[in-house]
């Protein structure tokens, strides 16, 4: 109690002398006051501190406790950011791009469950002008321990915080970083092929099925596995691999290719947690490609703006997918408009262990996006007499309402070729008109031929694209 209580004078003794008056004492060669050289040698051999890296989950744990702090909000250092996170009612004008503080550049002292702690938040601008930051929580105790269970806590009040919600990580350069947690997305809003659905969600339930894992371990095979969507855009490919995130509550990180190099790559790979999605989309855009003598280690990329300056070596993809240098229970999901342009050793089994087509609305989908936005539950297998008999019943108004809703869907699913247009394309249409079933249903038809015009002015631009792009690559 009494080294508590000495203890405590010292920090606050320490706390007087600034850090960066302390570092320019040093500089210049200076001695503290011998009193105040005191302290912080007490300081020194009573604390204990840790390090969390900027670009750790961690860090993302501490920053997000510390801003819930009463401290956190009379910090006079602080970092000012929109709030990207915030609540407010979309078209409250008073909260439109919230202000959020968290403190920075300075040092901290809190209590906390009786205890004294200091956090300490640096931030210096590193190369290219990227900024780089810091963060050291410390506290008057020689055990650890203390500060431990503070970082749990910081990871149970995050972890909370993200519950139901899915994180997305992106990267920086060779470090995933958090960028966005969003609601988890239901499997039943992706609409898809019913089996085919089924199909991934048994095998992707099996795959993170603990025994799996020691099944592979046994047979010491890297325990991970690959799926690949393909089909033309806006038929749900990514939504399904959030769906499938949302699902099995994992975090997806997504890779893009076009900004990484062989070592980012292998490092990522190297950092990512057990049991999480990899996601590479349009993996026909950016995937690397061999050089035309069939060489694989060519680092070369190729993206939307033609071949590209040396990036990701097709060798190094493949390794990484290999698991050579990759963590446990990774599921890898690549998607695509193109199979056809993909590299056959990219997708072979083993690397690719599923390949799932996902195809344009057919009727049975087409029904199920306007029930779904029209919000009615699929009765589509109540059979026809007993659908009149409940039409018939006196004072059933509301189901009267669904019967008819039933009809108006099939009436909608009839003027409307399957396997012509996508699930985004009907549903973007739909949602423009969700107002009114009915209306939907009248103007579809000159929805249907306004598309099918600009598709055939979209053709006619990218083939005049294409011939002059041609002409020039022949000079
Ligand atoms: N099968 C589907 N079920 C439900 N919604 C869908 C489906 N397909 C597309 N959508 C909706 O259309 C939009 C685009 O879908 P998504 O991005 O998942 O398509 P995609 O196949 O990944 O497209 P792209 O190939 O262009 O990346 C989203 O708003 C999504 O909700």
């Amino acid at each position: 109690m009494e080294t508590l209580h000495k203890g405590n004078a010292a920090v606050a003794s320490a706390a007087m002398l600034d850090s960066t008056e302390r570092r320019s004492r040093e500089r210049e060669g200076m001695a503290y006051g011998t009193r105040g050289e005191k302290c912080l040698r007490i300081f020194r051999q009573h604390t204990s501190k840790i390090e969390v890296p900027y670009t750790d989950e961690a860090y993302d744990m501490l920053i997000f406790w510390v801003c819930s702090q009463p401290f956190a909000r009379s910090a006079r250092t602080s970092l000012a950011r929109i709030d990207l996170k915030s609540s407010a009612e979309p078209g409250s004008h008073a909260e439109k791009k919230a202000l959020h503080y968290s403190p920075c550049n300075s040092r901290s002292y809190f209590w906390h469950k009786r205890r004294l702690f200091v956090f300490d938040r640096q931030r210096t601008l590193g190369e290219f002008g990227t900024a780089q930051e810091q963060a050291y929580i410390s506290c008057f105790r020689r055990n650890p321990a203390v500060l431990r269970d503070l970082l749990d806590e910081c990871r149970r009040y995050y972890l909370e915080s993200v519950k139901n919600k899915t994180s997305v990580f992106k990267h920086q350069g060779d470090r995933w970083k958090a960028s966005k947690t969003m609601a988890k997305r239901k499997m039943s809003t992706v609409i898809i092929n019913t089996k085919l659905k089924e199909m991934l969600l048994s095998d992707v339930a099996e795959f993170l099925d603990p025994k799996t894992r020691t099944w592979y371990s046994r047979h010491s095979l890297p325990y991970q596995r690959g799926y690949l969507l393909h089909g033309p855009p806006g038929t749900g490919k990514s939504s399904l691999c959030l769906s499938i995130a949302g699902h099995f509550d994992l975090d997806v990180y997504v890779l893009t290719m076009s900004s990484l190099n062989d070592d980012n790559l292998k490092s990522l790979f190297a950092e990512l947690p057990q049991h999480c999605i990899v996601l590479l989309e349009d993996v026909d855009a950016t995937a690397v490609h061999r050089e035309p003598n069939g060489n694989a280690n060519a680092s070369q990329s190729v993206n939307q703006n033609g071949p590209a300056a040396k990036k990701v070596s097709l060798s190094t993809l493949l390794n990484v997918l290999d698991g050579l240098a990759s963590s446990e229970g990774r599921l890898l999901i690549m998607t695509t408009n193109y199979i056809e342009r993909l590299d056959p050793a990219l997708i072979r089994p083993g690397r690719v262990d599923m390949k799932l087509e996902l195809y344009l609305a057919d009727e049975d989908m087409i029904n199920q996006l306007f029930h779904f936005v029209y919000n009615h539950p699929l009765k589509t297998n109540i059979p026809e007499d007993e659908s009149e008999r409940i039409l018939h019943q006196p004072g059933q108004e509301r189901v009267i309402e669904d019967c008819e809703l039933l009809r108006l869907g099939q009436d909608f699913v009839a003027k409307v070729p399957k396997l012509e247009f996508s699930l985004a394309e009907i549903l973007s249409f739909l949602l423009a008109n969700k107002q009114s079933p009915r209306y939907a249903i009248a103007n579809v038809v000159a929805w249907m031929e306004k598309l099918r015009e600009e598709r055939t002015n979209l053709t006619r631009t990218t083939s005049w694209a294409l011939d002059e792009n041609d002409g020039f690559r022949d000079h």
